[in-house]
């Protein structure tokens, strides 16, 4: 069996499931994914290249899926179709239409690498897993939004709950339309358990106060930056407590987080985050998050 585990946000990234960009992003009609005018699927790809070296470089096993042209644009953000528990994974099922095959692409993944699988999720309900935030080991918050519905929401809890794990659900605003991409980890990255980088004005009211009352510090990021950015100045991954990847050209943002004693190392994606609506965290769905 593969090592598996994830019930954190920021606790030392091990082993990621990956999808290298390929065919499929060369072909797609940018009109028909909502993509943005920045994108170019070349330079996308090029730009992918330099994250994933980021990410070797803080020694994390990658666990790689290729794109071999099966027309999955959106497969890359491997972050969204499933999430990974000490119990196994939970396969998703996607809230956006265009991605509704990913989770089975996930789901065997998964077997190569040794992961069991926890369950399943069926229709009616979605659940997509860029709107889940672990607060802490046994504690898992999902946005109501756009993508994750009640019915995926209660399907998790059950699935959860045999193992001592509360799920809460929490509504997200529909800011800018249904077909564009607002997940609860667009206005929040976890950068340490004490840490977090955040756009307040777009958070769950509750979800605000429960950070709070666990004692979460939270870093503000610059309203101008994530204007300019439709919010990937604050999608940042930590490989390791506080040593955090970010989307380059956002320096009020990294600033903000180096004053609170990160690291922050960038790569340029405005081909490739920001004109497809996700970035770092999107780009990667931990396996294994462990402490030495
Ligand atoms: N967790 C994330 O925020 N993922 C980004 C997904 C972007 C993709 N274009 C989508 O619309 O689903």
């Amino acid at each position: 069996m593969g090592a598996f585990g994830s019930q954190a946000m920021s606790t030392q990234l091990r082993r990621v499931l990956m999808r290298r960009p390929g065919k499929s992003l060369k072909a797609a009609d940018p009109k028909a994914w909502h993509y943005g005018p920045t994108f170019d699927a070349d330079r996308a790809i090029a730009q992918y290249a330099e994250f994933a070296r980021l990410v070797e470089k803080s020694g994390t096993e990658i666990v790689w899926m290729e794109d071999d042209g099966d027309g999955l644009a959106d497969s890359m953000f491997t972050q969204d179709p499933s999430f990974v528990t000490d119990h196994g994974a939970v396969i998703l099922r996607m809230g956006k239409k265009l991605r509704l095959a990913e989770p089975a692409l996930h789901e065997e993944a998964y077997t190569r690498a040794g992961v069991p699988i926890l369950g399943r999720l069926e229709a009616p309900g979605t659940v997509e897993s860029g709107d889940c935030v672990w607060v802490d080991a046994k504690t898992l918050v999902i946005g109501r939004g756009v993508r994750s519905n009640q019915s995926g929401i209660d399907q998790v809890a059950a699935l959860l709950a045999p193992h001592g794990i509360t799920v809460l659900g929490f509504d997200l605003p529909l800011w800018q339309g249904a077909e564009a991409c607002l997940h609860l980890m667009s206005v929040i990255s976890p950068l340490a358990d004490d840490l977090a980088l955040v756009h307040a004005p777009l958070m769950p009211a509750a979800f605000y106060f429960l950070l709070q009352d666990k004692g979460i510090k939270l870093i503000h990021a610059p309203e101008e930056e994530f204007a300019e950015s439709s919010g990937l100045n604050l999608n940042v991954l930590p490989t390791s407590p506080r040593n955090v990847i970010m989307v380059a050209g956002f320096p009020g943002t990294k600033a903000a987080m180096e004053a609170e004693g990160c690291t922050v190392e960038t790569f340029e994606a405005d081909a490739l985050c920001i004109a497809c609506e996700g970035g770092p965290t999107c780009l990667t769905r931990p396996i294994l998050r462990r402490a030495a």
